[in-house]
């Protein structure tokens, strides 16, 4: 028997459609999958497309890393903080910044934001998202999902390294050179843990040459020629 069969679960097939969740919404789920490093403007770029969307009367929801790592995907203090959680809890399900971790934040959001497409949302997931495998794995859940594949968007935001620290918006590039500095190190994307940049994504922006409305407008483009957004 395999491990799979030794759970002895199956799956229970729902009766909606997939046409009847686009009728109602007026639009097809799609996952928008923002990578880049730290201040390289993900969130904000998430933001105001997630905005425009909506103006647009479109169903669109942000999933944001540092949001995100407040709940679902906490850290082991915020969950004894805010959760109540055992010290030996908290340590099993928290998430910090390993690699490891790192991969099992990208999984559940690659199966959360999936979930949201599938039910017919524009689901824009804003994580560093720094390993190629782990995005590459969110793309997979998405083209095998069961009632039919999910269009999956890597947006690549490309700014380079030297923009983002001079923009420093939480002063970790500064902690993290600091620690470097200091002969500890702190595991910080692009600093002192890799960014492996996509191989092929759908969109590049770069925000050091594009304002925010530039970077919009170029998603909004794409997301136009494909017929996911009313033009
Ligand atoms: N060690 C280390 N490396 C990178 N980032 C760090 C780290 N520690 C804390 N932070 C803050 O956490 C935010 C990134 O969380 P993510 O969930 O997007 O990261 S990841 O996809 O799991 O790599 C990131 O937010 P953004 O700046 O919005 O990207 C940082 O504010
Ligand atoms: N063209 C641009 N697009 C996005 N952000 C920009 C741009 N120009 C400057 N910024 C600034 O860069 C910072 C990016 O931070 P943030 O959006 O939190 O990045 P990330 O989510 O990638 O960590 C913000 O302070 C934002 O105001």
């Amino acid at each position: 028997m395999s491990e799979i069969q030794a759970t002895k679960i199956t799956w229970h097939e729902g009766t909606v459609r997939p046409e009847e969740r686009r009728a109602l919404l007026k639009q097809t789920g799609a996952t928008l999958w923002f990578t880049g490093l730290s201040g390289s403007g993900k969130s904000t770029l998430a933001v105001a497309l997630e905005q425009v969307l909506i103006q647009r009367g479109h169903a669109a929801y942000v999933l944001d890393g540092d949001n995100i790592r407040f709940g679902l995907n906490a850290g082991p203090k915020i969950l004894m903080d805010t959760r109540g959680y055992s010290e030996t809890q908290a340590k099993r399900f928290g998430l910090a910044f390993s690699a490891e971790d790192r991969e099992e934040n990208i999984r559940r959001i690659g199966e959360v934001a999936k979930l949201f497409a599938d039910s017919g949302l524009l689901a824009l997931t804003s994580f560093i998202s720094p390993y190629r495998k782990d995005r590459d794995a969110a793309r997979k859940i998405h083209e095998s999902n069961k009632a039919g594949a999910i269009p999956f968007i890597e947006i690549y935001v490309s700014t380079a390294i030297d923009v983002c620290e001079q923009r420093d918006p939480k002063g970790l590039y500064k902690q993290a050179r600091d620690a470097v500095a200091a002969g500890k190190g702190m595991g910080f994307t692009g600093v002192d843990d890799p960014y492996e940049a996509p191989v092929n994504p759908e969109l590049t922006i770069d925000t050091g040459k594009y304002s925010t409305a530039e970077g919009v407008a170029m998603i909004l483009e794409y997301l136009a020629s494909k017929g996911l957004v009313n033009a």
